[in-house]
């Protein structure tokens, strides 16, 4: 435990200060001082589409502040995150994830089947995107971008008829009250560590590493999330990429027929975003807790055989 305040860096929107609030007052029961630090990322300054902006729009600025000792700790959502790592930063912990499905916010308190053809649904998502036009249901798929309230917003006010977000984002700033379907993950699986927030120290800092380490760290859901995140970084697709991905610890059966717990992945990568015609290949597979990252990789394999990567391309 650390004499001084911890500086904790978080981007400054309604949903990263709650992220970052649920990791500061973890460290506040175990009796450690901390101090949040509001860093702006050009992603919150841009409102071009996300999958113009580049790979870790959100995410470099709070690492950069990390580096330069302006912070002590780094909390990011999960998903935000490059798959490649970088030189200099640790991940401390992975804290227990949240409900990782995606929902919808329907006008009149419509699910997905209810909306008529021709709906207008906004999502700025690729992979959102080419899931919903799968269903083969006429819904018109139109991009948005925004924080949390402007896109419900955009519902309230009639401009759209439905969008999707993250069922976490909605739980972390407490609207789960305009949720009208949390969507299965059959017709909809959520972006690889969706849910899941990443806390990130500086290598050289061993004693804040250990100290989230002890306090907010998961294995199940680091497990998971490597599973998730293995599989995207062996298809070459990055965080704005149509790919899915959901890993969860299931109750198998061993060779003597005990009970055991083992990891699944389903993961889907798809094609189509731009236009109207949607391909898109869905796989699964199970695996030892502990070989998340194999499990990743061949489940990548698995699509690629299948040819995802000409959808990805
Ligand atoms: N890409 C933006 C983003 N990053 C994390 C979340 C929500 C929280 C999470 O998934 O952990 C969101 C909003 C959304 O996708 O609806």
């Amino acid at each position: 435990m650390s004499e001084n305040a911890i500086r904790i860096g978080t981007r400054g929107s309604k949903l990263a200060l709650a992220q970052t609030g649920t990791i500061a007052r973890k460290l506040e029961e175990a009796g450690q001082r901390v101090e949040i630090v509001t860093v702006s990322t050009p992603g919150d300054r841009s409102t071009a589409p996300i999958a113009e902006i580049g790979v870790g729009v959100f995410t470099s600025a709070l690492r950069e502040a990390l580096l330069n000792k302006q912070v002590d700790v780094a909390v990011h959502s999960y998903k935000d995150l490059p798959t490649a790592a970088e030189p200099g930063i640790a991940l401390a912990a992975v804290p227990p994830r949240e409900d990782p499905r995606d929902a919808l916010i329907a006008r009149d308190g419509l699910t997905l089947g209810e909306l008529p053809p021709g709906s207008v649904v906004g999502t700025g998502s690729p992979r959102r995107m080419a899931q919903l036009r799968a269903l083969g249901l006429g819904l018109d798929v139109v991009p948005i971008r925004g924080n949390i309230d402007t896109r419900i917003g955009k519902v309230t006010s009639g401009e759209l008829d439905a969008v999707v977000l993250a069922r976490a984002g909605l739980a972390r700033v407490g609207r789960l009250d305009v949720i009208t379907e949390t969507l299965d993950p059959i017709q909809m699986l959520p972006a690889p560590a969706q849910g899941a927030l990443a806390v990130e120290t500086r290598v050289d800092d061993v004693d804040t590493e250990h100290l989230l380490q002890s306090i907010v760290d998961d294995e199940a859901t680091r497990a998971a999330v490597a599973a998730e995140r293995a599989m995207l970084a062996a298809l070459e697709a990055g965080c704005s990429a149509p790919v899915g991905a959901l890993a969860e610890v299931v109750e198998d059966l061993d060779s003597e027929g005990a009970v055991v717990e083992r990891l699944s992945l389903r993961g889907v990568a798809a094609t189509g975003v731009e236009g109207d015609s949607v391909r898109i290949l869905r796989a699964s597979a199970i695996a030892e807790m502990q070989e998340a990252d194999s499990l990743g990789r061949s489940l990548a394999a698995e699509l690629l055989d299948l040819g995802a990567g000409a959808l990805l391309r």
